[in-house]
């Protein structure tokens, strides 16, 4: 197992998945520097999605262990990953299509507090000041407060996805992983969510993406960790990585 460093908030050690004999993962070592805005990236199949379950404990991993923050994660439920700070913005936000854009963002406080996630939540709607203004000003931050309320179903897939965004940050978690949190939107409304992550950052918040979109991965990211064929073959500085022959190779050979 690497030895973490002091300021490493997240370390992936010796990690292997295999489905079937298929390799995923394999020896992937990865330490997240706390505040950090860190880009994983790869063409299809690469692993990248695999590894995000891994560290959220939907998937187990074969081998190896993931550490947040002292604690180790692996064979802990997605639940209490959760609970311990850990905040997945999913490709596919996960929402209630049916109620408000503003019940939505309140929904995760109410889990958190409650330790439960269920739509009990609306009989205390009223009592609830605090939250609410809370998440009408996360709605303000990712640009949603006009729409708060509409029902979550009808918005844009990329507002759908900027909703989520203000969820995820109502649990106020150490560490956000995005799982391509600008597939599907217009150019501006990518460059508007480049800003809001560009301000989440200046709150400190450790930050994992997973993008296709190089304008995305070069306007964020402190460092970059390549995986192709479930390895990780280069990291460093977005410079680094853009001059790097392997990685060249890498999405020359895939499908980007
Ligand atoms: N549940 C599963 N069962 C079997 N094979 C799987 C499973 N999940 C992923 N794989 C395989 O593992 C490999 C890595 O897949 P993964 O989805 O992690 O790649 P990715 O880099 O996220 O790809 P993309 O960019 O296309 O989303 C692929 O070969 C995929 O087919």
């Amino acid at each position: 197992m690497t030895i973490a460093s002091e300021n490493v908030v997240l370390n992936v050690a010796d990690v292997h998945k295999t489905f079937g004999g298929l390799h995923a993962l394999s020896d992937i070592d990865l330490q997240i520097e706390e505040g950090k805005t860190h880009a994983i990236i790869g063409p299809n199949g690469a692993g990248k999605s695999t590894l995000l379950n891994v560290v959220v404990g939907r998937l187990a991993p074969t081998r190896g262990a993931v550490v947040f923050d002292g604690q180790v994660l692996t064979g802990k439920q997605p639940h209490e990953i959760n609970q311990i700070g850990v905040a997945r913005v999913f490709q596919t936000p996960e929402i209630f299509p049916d109620l408000p854009v503003l019940q939505n963002v309140m929904a995760p406080a109410f889990a958190k507090r409650d330790g439960s996630f269920t739509l009990n939540f609306l009989s205390s709607l009223a009592d609830e000041k605090e939250i609410r203004e809370e998440a009408e000003h996360m709605l303000e931050d990712v640009g949603l407060i006009h729409q708060k309320d509409m029902n979550a179903g009808s918005l844009s897939r990329g507002d759908k996805r900027r909703m989520e965004l203000a969820m995820c940050l109502m649990q106020h978690p150490k560490l956000l992983l995005l799982d391509e949190p600008t597939a599907g939107m217009s150019r501006h409304d990518t460059n508007t969510t480049i800003e809001l992550l560009r301000k989440i950052k200046e709150r400190g918040m450790t930050k994992v993406i997973i993008e296709h979109d190089m304008h995305v991965v070069f306007s964020l990211a402190d460092k970059i960790s390549v995986l192709a064929g479930g390895r990780i073959i280069a990291e460093g500085t977005p410079d680094e990585v853009r001059n790097n022959p392997k990685v060249q190779e890498a999405y020359l050979g895939g499908a980007h």
